[in-house]
């Protein structure tokens, strides 16, 4: 809870077994080969309330690739991913995480989520440190954490430099601020594949500039990672496929310099959620 109660529990001589436990999980979760797809989307079509938003979406992302989900607003990209993760249900068609059917799919700690922003207050008096630390909890499950959980979840808020605020309470963070720590509890589990819904809204120019650095080196791990974004920007170099959605089918997949000539120019009727430097946004960090 927010602002003064963090656990500082735990000793060295505990920790040196702990972390052999986290390499040995790491070492179990870098197993698939090279060109195995890391996710898989086969004729998936998907309603959310009564209106059909995903009307048959083939997609493949291999190990080691970023791949960016373009297209104008309603076209069905958060959708896209929300199905992955199973918070929108497939009406037709079929989803692999890893090689495994996505329902029976239980690995969580492999893949790390970045939910769109919202701007609806969570309300959640948690700091800063307590949000990235529920990141783990794919890896913690219910134990009480460990002296490696709590130096990844540094290692985390470091990656996104928000290590300095580790225990302000999440309300007196800026819009930016709260995205860059989304990011940091997506990082904290060390997942294999990072799924990010427009990570860079609301982010100003700097601070694209330097989580952009952290998402390459996470690149260079061979984190695999599928992003929706609405322009490129400073990701433009990372990118190795752009794939453009349009009323919830893919409409153009290649390389990223083709995607805005394949639909964005042509109905850049999106809105560019990016905030002004400095602006003060509240968003729901929980939600
Ligand atoms: N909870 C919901 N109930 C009904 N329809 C919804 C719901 N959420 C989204 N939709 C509709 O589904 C369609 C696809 O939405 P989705 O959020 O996937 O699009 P998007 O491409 O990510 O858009 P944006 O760029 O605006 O984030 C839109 O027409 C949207 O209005």
């Amino acid at each position: 809870m927010c602002p003064r109660h963090l656990s500082t529990r735990g000793t060295r001589a505990h920790a040196v077994a702990e972390t052999t436990e986290t390499e040995r999980d790491l070492e179990e979760t870098t197993v698939t080969e090279p060109t195995e797809p890391v996710l898989a989307l086969r004729g998936v079509t998907a309603e959310l309330g009564s209106v059909t938003v995903l009307r048959g979406i083939d997609l493949t992302v291999r190990r080691g690739e970023v791949v960016a989900l373009l297209g104008v607003n309603g076209s069905g990209k958060s959708t896209t991913v929300r199905t992955l993760i199973g918070q929108v249900p497939v009406t037709a068609g079929e989803i692999e995480l890893f090689g495994t059917p996505r329902r029976r799919f239980r690995d969580w700690r492999r893949v790390g989520y970045v939910p769109q922003r919202t701007t609806a207050a969570g309300g959640v008096p948690a700091t800063v440190a307590e949000v990235v630390s529920s990141g783990r909890l794919s890896r913690t499950r219910f134990r009480p954490p460990r002296r490696a959980d709590r130096e990844a979840v540094r290692h985390a808020l470091e990656l996104v430099g928000m290590a300095d605020r580790a225990g302000d309470c999440v309300d007196a963070l800026s819009g930016g601020q709260h995205q860059r720590v989304l990011i940091a509890r997506a990082l904290a589990a060390e997942p294999e594949l990072l799924l990010m819904d427009e990570p860079m809204a609301g982010v100003d120019l700097a601070s694209q500039e330097a989580l952009a650095e952290t998402l390459r080196a996470q690149v260079e791990r061979g984190v695999t990672v599928l992003l929706v974004l609405h322009e490129l920007g400073p990701l433009a170099p990372l990118i190795d496929r752009a794939v453009v959605l349009r009323e919830g089918r893919v409409l153009h997949e290649g390389p990223p310099g083709t995607a805005h000539v394949q639909g964005l120019d042509h109905d850049h009727d999106h809105v560019h959620p990016h905030a002004p430097v400095g602006a003060e946004i509240r968003t729901g960090l929980l939600s």
